[in-house]
C-alpha cells in the first residue's frame, strides 16, 4: 500500500511517500516558512507558500515524480490533539475533521495547521482515504492519579480540563525500539523515554505502556523546550492578567518567545550549545535549566516505572546533541548512569546504547519514526475499514 504521510507543524510541512509493505520511503521532503514574509525589504512577496494547501501544490510535483504509474492508497495526518474521544487511528471524514477542528484551542500550535493539511486533501483528492493518528494516542494507559489536575472537579467533568500527553506515536515506537535493542519482551519494559525536539516530553514506560508523561492538557506543560515554557507557576499569568496582558499575549509569551528562546534568544539547540561554549552565560543558564528540569522528571519517572531499566533519548536533540545528553546525565549520578564518552559522541542513524559497562541502567538513543508508524496505523487503518462488514 503506498501512503502519504503529512506532518504539519505550525509553519512548515514534513512529508513521506512510502510503501508500507516493502518498508520503503519514495519520496521526501520538508517546506517550511509557510505563510510567512520574508521580513526583509524584498519585493513584498512571501518567501515560503502562502497557506498549507499552496505548499501542498509545491510537493505536488515531487510526489508524481516519484509515483511514477503508481497511484496513492492513502494519507495519513499526524493529528497532535485527539482529546478524550480518539484514542485509535480513524478514518476521517467532515464530522471527523470537525471534532478535530474543536481540539484547536487544545494545541494552538499544531491542530490548526493539522485541519488545513486534512482539508487541502480533501480539496485535492476528494477520494482519498485519510487516516488521522493521534499523538494523545499511547497516553491513554495513564492511570487516573497521573492525568487529573487538583482542580475543582467540574472543571475536568464540564470542561475536559485533564492531562493528555503528547508525542504518543513516537514514544510508542521508541518503547518498541529500545526493548528490541536490550533483548526485553516490549510488555515487560520499564524505561524514561526522552523526545526531545522543538517541542519537548519525557514518558515513563511501564510494561511497555504510558503511565506519565511530563505535557499536559495541550502541548506547553513540562520541559523547558524550543520556545514553550514548560513548567510554571500558574499564578504568574494570573499576576500577568491583572496587570492588563490579553490571553492572546500570554499565550505568544508562553508558547512563542519562552524556553531556549526566552531565555537565550535563540530556540535552535545547535545555536545555544555553539553560543554556551563560545562564553555565552545567558546560552549556558539556558541549558543548565532545561538539563536540570530533565533530569528532576528523569528521576520522578523513575520511581513511577518501579526502577527504569533504561534511559532513552530520540527526536532531534535527543538524537544528535550529545553535548546535550552529556549535560542530562551529569544530574543523574544519584541514580548511578554513567555515559561512555566515546559511545555518546559518536553519530549514528542506528538504535544504540552510550553508556558504560557499569552504569546503573543502560542509556539509549533510539532514533523516531514518526512517519513510518503514521503510514503503518494509517494502512492498518484502511485495511480494517475496507473489510469491515
Ligand atoms: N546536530 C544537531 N545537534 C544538536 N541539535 C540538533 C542537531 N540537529 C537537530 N538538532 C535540534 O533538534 C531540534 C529539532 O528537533 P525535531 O525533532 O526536528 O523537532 P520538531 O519535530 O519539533 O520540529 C532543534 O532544537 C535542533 O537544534
Ligand atoms: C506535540 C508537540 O509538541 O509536537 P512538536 O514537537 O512536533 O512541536
Ligand atoms: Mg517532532
Amino acid at each position: 500500500m503506498l501512503v502519504l504521510v503529512i506532518n504539519s507543524g505550525s509553519s512548515s510541512l514534513k512529508f513521506q511517500v512510502r510503501d508500507v509493505e516493502a518498508g520503503s520511503v519514495l519520496a521526501e521532503g520538508l517546506v517550511e516558512k509557510i505563510g510567512m514574509g520574508t521580513g526583509g525589504e524584498g519585493d513584498g512577496q512571501p518567501e515560503g507558500p502562502r497557506d498549507h494547501a499552496e505548499a501542498l501544490e509545491q510537493v505536488d510535483a515531487e510526489i508524481h515524480a516519484a509515483l511514477g504509474d503508481r497511484v496513492l492508497d492513502a494519507v495519513g495526518h499526524r493529528v497532535v490533539h485527539g482529546g478524550e474521544r480518539f484514542g485509535e487511528p480513524v478514518l476521517i471524514d467532515n464530522e471527523i475533521t470537525r471534532a478535530i477542528e474543536r481540539l484547536n484551542p487544545l494545541a494552538p500550535l499544531h491542530n490548526p495547521a493539522n485541519v488545513l493539511g486534512i482539508r487541502a486533501i480533501a480539496k485535492k483528492w476528494p477520494d482519498m482515504p485519510q487516516v488521522a493518528v493521534f499523538d494523545t494516542a499511547f497516553h491513554r494507559t495513564l492511570p487516573e492519579h497521573a492525568w487529573r489536575y487538583a482542580v475543582p472537579d467540574e472543571l475536568y467533568t464540564n470542561h475536559g480540563i485533564r492531562r493528555y500527553g503528547f508525542h504518543g506515536t513516537s514514544h510508542e515506537y521508541v518503547a518498541h525500539r529500545a526493548a528490541a535493542l536490550l533483548d526485553v519482551p516490549v510488555d515487560e519494559f520499564d524505561a524514561v523515554i526522552a523526545h526531545l525536539g522543538n517541542g519537548a516530553s519525557v514518558t515513563a514506560i511501564r510494561g511497555g505502556q504510558s503511565v506519565d508523561t511530563s505535557m499536559g492538557f495541550t502541548p506547553l506543560e513540562g520541559l523547558v523546550m524550543g520556545t514553550r515554557s514548560g513548567d510554571l507557576d500558574p499564578s504568574i499569568l494570573v499576576f500577568l492578567g491583572r496587570a492588563g496582558w490579553s490571553p492572546e499575549d500570554l499565550d505568544s509569551m508562553l508558547n512563542r518567545q519562552s524556553g531556549l528562546k526566552g531565555l537565550a534568544g535563540n530556540n535552535d539547540m545547535r545555536s545555544v550549545v555553539e553560543a554556551a561554549e563560545a562564553g555565552d552565560a545567558r546560552a549556558a543558564m539556558a541549558l543548565a535549566v532545561a538539563s536540570y528540569r530533565l533530569a528532576k522528571y528523569i528521576g520522578g519517572y523513575h520511581v513511577a516505572v518501579g526502577g527504569a531499566k533504561a534511559l532513552v533519548f530520540t527526536a532531534g536533540i535527543g538524537e544528535n546533541s550529545h553535548q546535550f545528553r552529556t549535560l542530562v546525565a551529569d544530574r543523574l549520578g544519584a541514580l548511578g548512569v554513567q555515559l561512555d564518552a566515546g559511545l555518546n559522541r559518536e553519530r549514528s542513524k542506528e538504535p544504540r546504547v552510550i553508556s558504560t559497562p557499569s552504569s546503573a541502567i543502560p542509556v539509549l538513543v533510539v532514533p523516531t519514526d514518526e512517519e513510518r508508524a503514521i503510514a503503518e496505523a494509517t494502512a492498518a487503518a484502511v485495511t480494517h475499514s475496507s473489510v469491515a462488514p
